[in-house]
């Protein structure tokens, strides 16, 4: 057996199906510290802010082993939004805001506006840092807004508030509800795909269904 865990997950790539998640989200919001709660269950309260993390890590889900690889962005500025190599690689996106900072659900919201009509994939809306609600600037019923009015138009999404620095199951629950999605979608995609071979039935293959390739991951 290989001492080196990545070596050994590369090994069995092939073999497991993966679902690859982009956390997206303001700078200073807890993406890392939401990441790191779902792959180790630790929260570690100060993270290196220099660049993007890719990680690769092997969870069951459903009882089915399933690779998840998460990008971890990192925007420099409230400004910059992500680009469109990481909607073409991303299967799903966690998009994240903190309730003790107005900014960064706007910016949650301006990235649901660029890529509303060109990307199409699940989404879960995530209200972070849910234990500092004596600087609450962020009400629920505005997340839920979102959720229901705009995000949720185009994708349905689900919306939880939580505290990374204070909750594992409910964070944990955000990732594998997402890759739900992503696994739900792909087997409609393929029965519909399989209902039109077969007998010309009228299916519409929604284009976020494809398999996504790895030439389609963001440059490091
Ligand atoms: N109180 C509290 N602080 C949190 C929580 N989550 C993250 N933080 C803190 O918020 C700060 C930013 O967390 P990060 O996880 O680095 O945020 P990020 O979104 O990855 O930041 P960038 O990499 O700069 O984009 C750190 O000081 C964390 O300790 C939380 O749930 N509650």
């Amino acid at each position: 057996m290989s001492s080196n865990p990545i070596r050994g997950i590369r090994r069995k790539k092939s073999s497991l199906t993966e679902v690859k998640i982009a956390v997206l989200g303001a700078p200073g919001v807890g993406k890392s510290a939401l990441t790191v709660r779902f792959l180790t269950k630790r929260y570690i309260g100060e993270y290196d802010h220099q660049a993007e993390t890719r990680y690769k890590h092997e969870v069951m889900v459903d009882s089915e082993p399933i690779l998840f690889e998460i990008l971890d962005t990192c925007p420099k500025n409230d400004e910059e939004l992500p680009l469109n190599d990481v909607y073409n690689w991303a299967d799903a996106l966690v998009l994240v805001f903190a309730i003790t900072d107005r900014r960064s659900f706007n910016y949650v919201r301006r990235v649901k506006q660029t890529m509303l009509d060109t990307f199409e994939m699940p989404v879960a809306l995530v209200a972070n840092k849910a234990d500092m609600v004596h600087l609450r600037q962020v009400s629920t019923e505005e997340g839920t807004y979102i959720n229901s009015e705009i995000l949720a138009k185009d994708f349905e999404c689900c919306f939880t508030e939580v505290a990374a620095a204070e909750q594992v199951g409910q964070i944990a629950e955000v990732f594998l509800e997402v890759c739900r999605e992503v696994l739900s979608v792909r087997r409609k995609n393929k029965q519909s795909l399989l209902d039109r071979m077969l007998g010309g039935k009228t299916a519409v293959v929604k284009a976020y269904a494809r398999g996504k390739s790895d030439s389609a991951l963001p440059k490091d």
